[in-house]
């Protein structure tokens, strides 16, 4: 059974275990003045048609320069936002380790308590080394309704079941009204990348990243990029996401309380043909606080075909990225690890 890094992070240690130690190139280098550029944040509220065209255009922007973009006035209540992380953060800090460990998952993308979700490793004078998250996390599968059994969530507290079950049916909605205003954004049908993506498959992941004694050596979740197709984000207000723009400048994602980070993944980038890309991200720690983070997944069914939208393809424009079965994407991904970007990579024809 893995470790959980909260049992390790209360057995008072002043240095992280080598295995949570990353390699040189990959660990996090941290701001110390403001930093110039933050991510944009667009407003929902203004649904009435002539205001659209413009949520469009600033859709557009955000989508080619971040992949990511805040959303207010996104019609979730923020009382919704705080429960739920307050339900998540009594799971990780009220509950005791061998309570929470009757929850435990048994591999990569399977639902429950667990730690090490990726499997990734680093060269090392040529020996394989195998780098950890600082991280523990709880996985719920969600939607469709047949994969929903909450009696696999934690019980406490006790509104913990209904919160998460509430939670899940407003990021569909959320989902489905942002993934309309990203195709229209493109001159698509709003329909068009929902449709090929069809029925959503919808995890929830709280993240737990404890405090940690070495920050500068250690990631939280190392970078990647989500493989479904739109990923919704609440964090609390200790902050430690980072993204990557322009493929070379890790820029902080402030905390924006009642906002929600939307995350373009994978699947976005192969349907609209590499016009808008997914956004490569990462988490880092901190010494001195724990920090909570509620991640939900839209993602399509395993035996989904994804190839760039037909609209965007004609004798100027030529597909970018190979056909791909959805669960083929998944088990590579696992097998490979993350690494950054290059699982998507691997799909472009001409790269
Ligand atoms: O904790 C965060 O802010 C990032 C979580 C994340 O990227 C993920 O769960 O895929
Ligand atoms: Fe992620």
């Amino acid at each position: 059974m893995t470790t959980r890094v909260q049992s390790l992070a209360q057995s008072g240690l002043s240095r992280v275990p080598p295995q949570y130690i990353q390699p040189p190139q990959t660990r996090p280098v941290r701001h110390t003045a403001p930093e110039p550029d933050s991510i944009p944040v667009i407003d929902l509220s203004s649904f009435d048609p002539t205001q659209r065209a413009s949520t469009r255009d600033s859709i557009a922007r955000a989508c080619r320069e971040w992949g990511a973009f805040h959303v207010t006035n996104h019609g979730v209540p923020p009382s919704l936002l705080a429960s739920l992380r307050r339900a998540g953060l009594s799971f990780f800090s009220d509950t005791p380790i061998p309570d929470k460990l009757r929850y435990s998952c048994s591999a990569a993308a399977s639902e429950g308590y667990g730690s090490k979700m990726l499997a990734t490793t680093t060269s090392d004078q040529n020996d394989a080394v195998q780098v950890l998250d600082w991280r523990d996390y709880f996985d719920h599968h969600t939607l469709p309704l047949s994969r929903r059994n909450p009696n696999r969530w934690p019980e406490f507290p006790a509104d913990y079941r209904e919160l998460v079950a509430t939670y899940s049916d407003e990021m569909k909605i959320l989902a489905q009204k942002l993934l309309a205003l990203i195709s229209e954004s493109l001159g698509l049908r709003a329909s068009c990348i929902e449709d090929a993506v069809g029925e959503f498959y919808q995890n929830i992941t709280i993240s737990y990243y404890p405090p940690c004694p070495e920050p500068d050596l250690t990631l939280g979740l190392q970078s990647h990029s989500d493989m479904g197709a739109i990923t919704l984000l609440i964090q609390d207000d200790v902050g430690g996401l980072q993204v990557l723009k322009g493929g070379n400048k890790w820029v902080t994602v402030q905390p924006l309380s009642d906002a929600i980070l939307v995350l373009l993944a994978d699947q976005t980038e192969i349907i609209t043909n590499g016009k808008y890309r997914s956004c490569e991200h990462r988490a880092i720690t901190n010494p001195d606080r724990a920090r909570l983070s509620v991640a939900t997944f839209h993602d399509p069914a395993k035996t989904v075909k994804i190839s760039p939208a037909s609209e965007l393809i004609n004798d100027s424009s030529l597909a970018k990225y190979r056909d791909v079965v959805y669960g083929d994407y998944v088990s590579s991904w696992y097998t490979k690890g993350p690494g950054g970007k290059r699982n998507i990579d691997a799909l472009l024809l001409d790269p």
